[in-house]
């Protein structure tokens, strides 16, 4: 099997990086650290560098299953795989803590939180708020409850799904095989390593066949990520998570494995994103505010005068000064009827009013896009 040149990892700031079930299970059942090890040394090399890692681990099924005498046989019916998620997340969480001086947070998400938008802000707002504090922050899937997605899910499409949750430059796919090759390598002898993917093609899809064994994904569900990580101006690396020698090489900026390039940049792909998105309402705002706005500040709910339509957290909102010129759209903070209660107030009193606070704004500056200045973006 031909392995895999090298190439320079495209400079990042934040990652994601998913391992897959393939490296943490044990050859007698259960989780091994031989290969988490490595990944998390390239976490906190990473992390010492000034860098920041949100971990995505799969691995609890595996986990619960070595937990239980008759394990092997648990997993036949739906119900037995939610407990032996349950049972195995906290082996999992304890082994990634092994590796870590500071704490290490358990995340888990369902595909379903990340599709509604006043749990998205919920999500991002702890997981970038972990990410402050300097916590290691491990996301798995929350397979207790997402039935669906324990039968159908796999983690490369949550980690993709995390990248663009947390804004990460690239996202990082540990597994046990050197990248992406031309066909199944297994089966096909001569298919050939495919280390740059300008485009996910059906073509390039069909090369990653169908779902693999031990986990749910396969090199399908990578490939799948990686599309969705590209259109959301995210670049993907696929590497061997086995192999020391990549995994310290990563650390350095090089990739020994697969880089699919992200399609167009992350900034734009949000913002086009906003800029078309239906709005739930209108938050009608001050001169003040909307200078402000244009010199790329947050919305502060001191500079809005009005709260029009019937909103939600997270939801899209019109932003438009007081002759009604359309200035920008962005992701309400505050529902309709929490925004109405704050507007004109004093970002300190936020929580006096509504007895809780989000944020000082009622639009931060990284969910707003400006209709006018941003319209080439
Ligand atoms: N075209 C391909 N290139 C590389 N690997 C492939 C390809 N098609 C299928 N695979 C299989 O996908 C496997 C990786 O997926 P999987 O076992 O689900 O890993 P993980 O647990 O890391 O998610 C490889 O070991 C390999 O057997
Ligand atoms: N959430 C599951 C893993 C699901 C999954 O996608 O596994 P894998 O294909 O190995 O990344 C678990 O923790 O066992």
């Amino acid at each position: 099997m031909s392995t895999f040149a090298s190439q320079p990892l495209p400079a990042w700031k934040r990652a994601v990086l998913k391992v897959g079930s393939s490296l943490l299970a044990a050859d007698g059942g259960g989780l091994s650290p031989r290969f988490a090890l490595g990944l998390a040394q390239f976490v906190l090399t990473s992390r010492q560098a000034g860098r920041e890692v949100v971990i995505v681990s799969s691995g609890a099924v595996a986990a619960g299953r070595a937990l239980l005498a008759n394990g092997k046989d648990a997993a036949a019916t739906i119900a037995a795989k939610q407990a032996l998620a349950a049972l195995g997340q906290a082996q999992l969480i304890a082994l990634w803590q092994r590796f870590f001086e500071a704490p290490v947070a358990q995340v888990l998400l369902t595909h379903d939180d990340l599709r509604n938008r006043r749990r998205y802000l919920n999500a991002r707002s702890a997981l970038l708020e972990l990410l402050r504090l300097g916590a290691v922050p491990v996301v798995n899937e929350n397979d207790t409850v997402a039935v669906d997605e324990l039968k159908l899910g796999d983690n490369d499409n949550l980690a993709a799904a995390v990248a663009s949750l947390v804004d990460a430059d690239v996202l990082l796919i540990a597994t046990d095989i050197g990248g992406l090759y031309s066909a199944h390598p297994q089966h096909h002898p001569d298919a050939v390593p495919l280390t740059y993917i300008r485009t996910i093609t059906p073509d390039v899809l069909a090369m990653a066949g169908a779902a693999g064994a031990l986990g749910t994904g396969g090199m399908r569900t990578k490939v799948e990520a990686a599309d969705k990580a590209a259109m959301a101006g995210i670049a993907t690396a696929l590497f061997c998570g086995r192999d020391a020698a990549t995994v310290a090489a990563l650390a350095q900026g090089v990739l020994h494995g697969s880089l699919f390039a992200a399609q167009g940049n992350r900034l734009s792909s949000r913002k086009q994103w906003l800029r078309h998105a239906p709005v739930s309402g209108t938050l009608t705002v001050d001169a003040g505010a909307q200078a402000a706005l244009l010199r790329g500040a947050s919305l502060l709910p001191g500079g809005v005068r009005r709260v029009a339509g019937d909103f939600r957290r997270g939801d899209v909102v019109l932003v438009c000064n007081e002759a009604g010129d359309a200035l920008a759209h962005g992701l309400a903070q505050y529902n309709a009827q929490d925004s109405a209660r704050i507007t004109g107030q004093h970002s300190r009193d936020i929580e006096r009013v509504l007895g809780f606070r989000y944020d000082e704004a009622m639009i931060h500056r990284d969910d707003l896009v400006l209709l006018q200045q941003d319209a080439t973006a």
